[in-house]
């Protein structure tokens, strides 16, 4: 059996954070374990209140998973503050995790703050350099590169910037772009791009989360980074296609576990 670890927030609404990973882990067949950053009290509309854990909290979770279960890959999602971030790296220098994926969460798809601003910086200095490959949507790819993106090009730049704080890959998600959701991988050596045609459907909370904790999977699963990452856009692709129409606002992708095909029964 693999292992995977998300180190992220829980959404209480199940569409994205802790919950979208744990159920892109299981849709894959790979065991999923968590380190909880934040408390979110979040549906499909908005996010009313936030709690973040301890740092020293945070630590522990990763002490208790790290010592008894070694994840084969690590997916961090929201981190909240910078002295959440400083106990990731505390972490991460004490277990050394080989294959750390990155989605720099900002912001929620309603509009609220999932990371202080002034964590930003930290999260630039201390966290992407202790990571394989780092996923952010345009608006986080604009923050972190302070390049504004309009097109393909922009993303590129961003993407070469991003590099830049120590990290081995960089994926530009082009959910946000007008036309083709495009993304856009750079390892340093070449760009490559992966397109999809834009499903037009307002249901998509949780893309971001199950599209990073997909990449994590596949590479648990002994993927290298290009096809994980392939894999996860063909994932995330269906998971939209096949979202759900609950909630009064963004509804959330599903996630397929199909072990009952598998066996031949069609539930
Ligand atoms: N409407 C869509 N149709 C097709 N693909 C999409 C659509 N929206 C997003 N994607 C794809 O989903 C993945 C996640 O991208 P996106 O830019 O939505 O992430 P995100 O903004 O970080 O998500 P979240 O708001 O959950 O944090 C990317 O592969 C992107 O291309
Ligand atoms: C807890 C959490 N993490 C990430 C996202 C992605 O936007 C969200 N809405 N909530």
């Amino acid at each position: 059996m693999k292992l995977a670890l998300t180190i992220a927030g829980s959404d209480s609404g199940g569409g994205a954070g802790i919950q979208a990973d744990l159920k892109t882990f299981s849709a894959h067949g790979v065991f999923g374990m968590s380190v909880i950053t934040s408390v979110t009290a979040q549906n499909t509309k908005a996010v009313i209140g936030v709690e973040d854990i301890s740092p020293e909290m945070v630590y522990l979770q990763m002490k208790a998973v790290f010592e008894d279960l070694p994840p084969d890959a690590v997916k961090i999602g929201m981190v909240s503050s910078e002295a959440i971030i400083k106990a990731i790296a505390r972490g991460i220098d004490e277990f050394n995790p080989e294959k750390v994926v990155l989605d720099p969460v900002m912001i929620s798809k309603s509009g609220h703050a999932l990371l202080k601003p002034d964590a930003i910086d930290a999260l630039k200095k201390e966290l992407i350099k202790r990571c394989l490959v780092v996923t952010p949507n345009i608006p986080e790819a604009q923050a972190l590169s302070g390049i504004t993106i309009k097109n393909v090009e922009d993303m590129k730049k961003a993407a070469e910037n991003i590099m830049s704080y120590g990290c081995r890959a960089v994926i530009v998600k082009g959910g946000h772009l007008e036309d083709d959701a495009v993304d856009v991988f750079f390892d340093g050596n070449e760009f490559r791009e992966l397109r999809s045609e834009k499903i037009p459907t307002k249901n998509t909370h949780g893309t971001g989360c199950s599209f990073s904790s997909a990449i994590a999977a596949n590479l648990a699963l002994g993927h290298d980074l290009f096809t994980s990452f392939k894999l996860a856009k063909e994932y995330i692709t269906s998971a939209i296609k096949n979202s759900v129409n609950i909630g009064g606002g963004a509804g959330p992708v599903h996630h397929f576990f199909n072990l009952y095909q598998k066996a031949g029964l069609n539930v």
